[in-house]
């Protein structure tokens, strides 16, 4: 059988997305698109073999002909799209954030909950990506003992115009979020944010940022954010623990030993390093959704703890003081 997907929003992940969805994985088709830009929604649609254009997300998700949906649209309208989706009994998988705000996230926890069964995906595709994979493997066979500190680098080249301070907490860090969580195994409990000397190449912008985030049991979170480092895209990660220490390995495919100097490839984007970790993140998506498994992947739970802790974060960059995390209760569909 093969699931036919509907993607709403066409820009630059929407169109990696279907490309993987059309080129790479297997199981699915892209039968429906929709952009509130038609112009590239209908360019989108040219290159797909039976593709329909809908004039809005609503259209898109009441079309029968779509299985399961996918979001890829900016973050203020996820909300809207994911609820019509569930609303329609439709599994969706929606692009980080699950939604901009922790009320909007709990809204749709409370839809899916009303539902009875798992529909929402949340795209964090670093826990699909092979080296963090093995680092929570080597974190939960106890080879460096409990955690104590984790570090997490998160170095983006350079940012467009529009980005703010607070975007390297909401659009950045928030995988860092996520990760730790997942690699921990435990919820986030408190944060503090830091703003070091700005890197000038930044403009006015307050970068890099530290967070020194404590978790339930006590663990130490250092997420750095260095958003206009030039070299590359790096992201690092170190889990200290009691015994030991191990950490995400560098990348590249060959190590070049040239003119006194030894090096590997750094990728130019999350396109490139996480290539690998999108395409297994929707074949395990396509696989579950075509076994009528609602999804299996990171929840609107994982979404709305995400979004908590960005929440808490900005509160902390702004007030300067260490800003607890409160999640409330965690609904029984979530584990
Ligand atoms: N998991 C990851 O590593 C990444 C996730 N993202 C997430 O993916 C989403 C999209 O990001 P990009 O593709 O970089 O942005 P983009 O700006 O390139 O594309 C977004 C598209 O959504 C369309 N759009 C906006 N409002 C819409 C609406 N109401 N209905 C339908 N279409 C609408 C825009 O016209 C645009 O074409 C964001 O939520 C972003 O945070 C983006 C990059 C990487
Ligand atoms: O999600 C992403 C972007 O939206 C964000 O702007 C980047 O900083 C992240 O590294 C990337 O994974």
């Amino acid at each position: 059988m093969t699931l036919r997907v509907g993607v709403i929003g066409t820009g630059m992940i929407g169109q990696d997305h279907i490309r993987r969805l059309t080129q790479v994985v297997s199981g699915a088709q892209v039968v429906a698109v929709t952009d509130a830009n038609e112009m590239v929604a209908k360019e989108v649609a040219s290159r797909l073999p039976d593709a329909t254009v809908h004039p809005s997300g609503q259209h898109l998700v009441a079309d029968e002909r779509v299985d399961a949906v996918v979001v890829c649209s900016w973050g203020p309208t996820h909300e809207e799209y994911v609820l019509a989706a569930v609303a329609a009994g439709k599994p969706v998988f929606c692009e980080k954030p699950l939604a901009t705000t922790p009320e909007a996230c709990r809204n749709i926890i409370d839809a899916e909950v009303a539902h009875g069964s798992r529909l929402v995906q949340v795209g964090f595709m670093r826990r699909y990506d092979e080296s963090y994979r093995a680092l929570k493997d080597v974190i939960d066979s106890g080879q460096v003992g409990a955690p104590l500190i984790y570090y997490s680098g998160h170095r983006n080249p350079s940012v467009p115009e529009h980005y703010t301070k607070d975007m390297a907490i909401v659009d950045t860090a928030v995988h860092d979020f996520d990760v730790v969580r997942w690699l921990l195994g435990e919820e986030l409990a408190a944060i503090r944010v830091l703003a070091a000397k700005p890197n000038s190449l930044g403009g006015d912008l307050q970068d890099p940022l530290l967070m020194i985030i404590e978790s339930a049991s006590g663990v130490l979170v250092n997420v750095e954010t260095s958003v206009n480092i030039r070299y590359g895209y790096d992201i690092r990660g170190e889990v200290i623990g009691e015994t030991g220490t191990a950490a995400l390995a560098d990348r590249g495919l060959v190590v070049v030993r040239s003119a006194n100097r030894v090096g590997v490839e750094v990728p130019e984007d999350w396109r490139q390093r996480f290539i690998t970790a999108y395409d297994v993140e929707f074949q395990e998506w396509i696989n579950a959704v075509s076994r009528g498994l609602g999804a299996v992947g990171p929840s609107a739970w994982d979404g709305y703890a995400a979004q908590v802790v960005c929440d808490a974060g900005v509160n902390a960059l702004y007030s300067g003081d260490r800003v607890e995390i409160e999640l409330g209760t965690k609904p029984a569909l979530y584990g």
